[in-house]
């Protein structure tokens, strides 16, 4: 499979972004990508007043998933952005779209919210009420996660028990100190302990760090962007994922179920 990862520096103008992501999927499919992955929340980015996104939040059906989509009519590649969609509480929700050949074929809500190192995203984002979902790219068994998301090791593991082969995770990773390290951590740890594929996009705004990569099953970095806009490619191919998984058995090595029972305190063996 063909794999493309994107990225762009997000405005306040959501048909500037809509552009920029029909750009990225123009030149992705004229490469022959399979799957293009692009960033996080890309309707609109706001470095100080975030809450505003609440304001420019569109539903699936509204002007820019439908132009998104269309874009992708009469076409090969799946693209798989992020927005920002009402959920009904006042909140929004912080959506991924799986879009191919002029169609939604999937949609994920993010999960773990980044309420994290100062900020805190559940003030205007509602936490997914579905399950994530793997997507079939291809013939190749993709799973969605969004930004934060790639902390939490159990959501990749339950993906990949799902089968799995590609991890596409969408982000706007936020600048700090070490930050670039645990964005390039994270994403190799996932990789390596499910021997599988990451396809990161990062937005690469002001606030953002960019840096959207292609991880191999073995966790090596196969294509990686810095700063500036652009796509960077991998043939994410199952012979690859297969190869890995028989070097590194991980997955097959596994003891212990879902649940390990502990020993209570006190309790011998
Ligand atoms: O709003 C923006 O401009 C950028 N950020 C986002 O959209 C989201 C939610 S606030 N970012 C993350 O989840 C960053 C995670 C992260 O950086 C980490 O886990 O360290």
């Amino acid at each position: 499979m063909r794999t493309a990862v994107g990225q762009f520096t997000a405005s306040p103008d959501w048909k500037e972004n809509l552009l920029a992501c029909q750009d990225l999927t123009a030149q992705a499919e004229r490469g022959g990508a399979d799957l293009l992955v692009l960033p996080e929340g890309v309707l609109a980015r706001f470095t100080e007043d975030r809450h505003r996104i609440r304001e420019v939040a569109q539903p699936l059906d509204g002007p820019f998933v439908s132009a998104l989509c269309e874009a992708t009519a009469g076409g090969h590649t799946t693209v798989v952005a992020g927005i920002h969609e009402p959920s009904g509480d006042g909140r929004v929700f912080n959506t991924l779209v799986a879009l191919r050949d002029g169609r939604l074929v999937a949609r994920y809500r993010k999960i773990h919210l980044y309420d994290a190192f100062g900020d805190q995203e559940s003030a205007h984002v509602r936490p997914a009420d579905e399950p994530p979902v793997v997507v079939d790219v291809a013939g190749t068994q993709v799973g969605l996660m969004t930004c934060y998301d790639v902390r939490f090791p159990e959501l990749a593991r339950l993906l990949v028990d799902a089968g799995a082969e590609v991890l596409a995770l969408p982000a706007a990773w936020v600048r700090g100190p070490a930050k670039e390290r645990h964005w390039e951590v994270m994403l190799a740890a996932r990789a390596l302990e499910n021997t599988c594929w990451v396809a990161a996009s990062g937005e690469c705004g002001p606030r953002n760090i960019g840096n959207s990569m292609i991880v191999d099953p073995l966790g090596t970095v196969r294509a990686r962007l810095s700063h500036s806009p652009g796509l960077a490619w991998a043939e994410t191919d199952p012979e690859t994922t297969l190869a890995a998984r028989r070097t590194l058995p991980v997955l097959a090595n596994r003891r212990f179920a879902v649940s390990p029972r502990l020993l209570a305190p006190g309790e011998l063996p």
